[in-house]
């Protein structure tokens, strides 16, 4: 890890109320890095993420994003650095895909062909076809490319960082593995710094380089898969049961018809 993390959380708490949604959390995020959060409903996932770019403001500790305290930031200039994707594409029913994209480059006042040359290199870059997509409103689009242009929308500021609340989950398993797939190609390419909330274990181990566990607000554990394969805490090994017992009945059913 080094000295200066992307994302730096330390001590922080967040409650709503009596409600402590996050608790003591200290997690340190390296740049270039893709970290997955998972945890139960209510364990203070998306909480934690908000907390980042100040959609939500913490109570206690501390939060710094390339080294600054964001509580020294404008809020607004703030979510320009970080790309935000939302579960269900979180996109503006009534706007195009192409302005979709556009709308922060609009905002920042960027003249309209390079906002429109940027919407062009961003649906290339999520792999949508530009001439058959660019038009189209957000309704007549499967969830997959709603998802597609929810990450080209994130990544228009080129930002350095991108937080996704549970991206991919209302999608089908084929769609879901090929947009995970695409996404880590484009982190990668990009050297971009990535946090995904995510219900699902397989799709953490699949993805990311680290995965954090939240547990009633509290960051139970924290670890590369193979680090968190070898956890002795019961609701990790509960939450490692099902991908170990896909992998399993996997293998039966796949050496079963081997021989067919
Ligand atoms: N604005 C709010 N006002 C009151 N309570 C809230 C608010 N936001 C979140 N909570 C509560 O804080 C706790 C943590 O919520 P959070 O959304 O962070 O959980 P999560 O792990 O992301 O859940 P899910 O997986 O269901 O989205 C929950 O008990 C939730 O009801």
């Amino acid at each position: 890890m080094p000295s200066r993390p992307m994302i730096g959380y330390a001590h922080v708490t967040k409650s709503f109320g009596s409600l402590r949604a996050v608790d003591d959390v200290s997690l340190d995020i390296a740049e270039g890095e893709f970290v997955a959060i998972v945890g139960g409903s209510g364990s203070g996932k998306t909480t934690l993420l908000r907390l980042a770019n100040r959609l939500i403001e913490a109570d206690g500790g501390t939060i710094t994003v390339e080294g600054e305290d964001v509580q020294n930031v404008d809020p607004v200039a703030l979510r320009r650095r970080i790309g935000y994707v939302f579960q269900s594409g979180g996109l503006f029913p009534h706007l195009s895909v192409a302005d979709n994209v556009g709308i922060t480059p609009r905002l920042l006042g960027e003249p309209g062909a390079a906002i429109a040359a940027r919407v062009d290199e961003l649906l290339e870059l999520v792999q949508l076809d530009r001439a058959a997509h660019r038009d189209r409103l957000p309704e007549a689009l499967s969830g997959g490319q709603r998802q597609r242009v929810g990450v080209a929308r994130a990544l228009a500021a080129k930002p350095r960082i991108v937080l996704m609340d549970e991206p991919f989950g209302a999608l089908d398993p084929l769609t879901r593995d090929a947009l995970g797939d695409d996404y880590r190609s484009l982190h990668r390419k990009l050297g971009l710094t990535t946090v995904m909330i995510t219900h699902d274990m397989t799709e953490a181990i699949l993805l990311a380089d680290r995965i954090a566990v939240m547990h009633s607000g509290k960051l139970l554990a924290q670890g590369t898969p193979a680090e968190l394969s070898n956890s002795t805490d019961a609701y990790v090994l509960e939450l490692l049961r099902t991908p170990r017992r896909q992998v399993e009945r996997l293998n039966a059913l796949l050496s079963q018809s081997g021989a067919a």
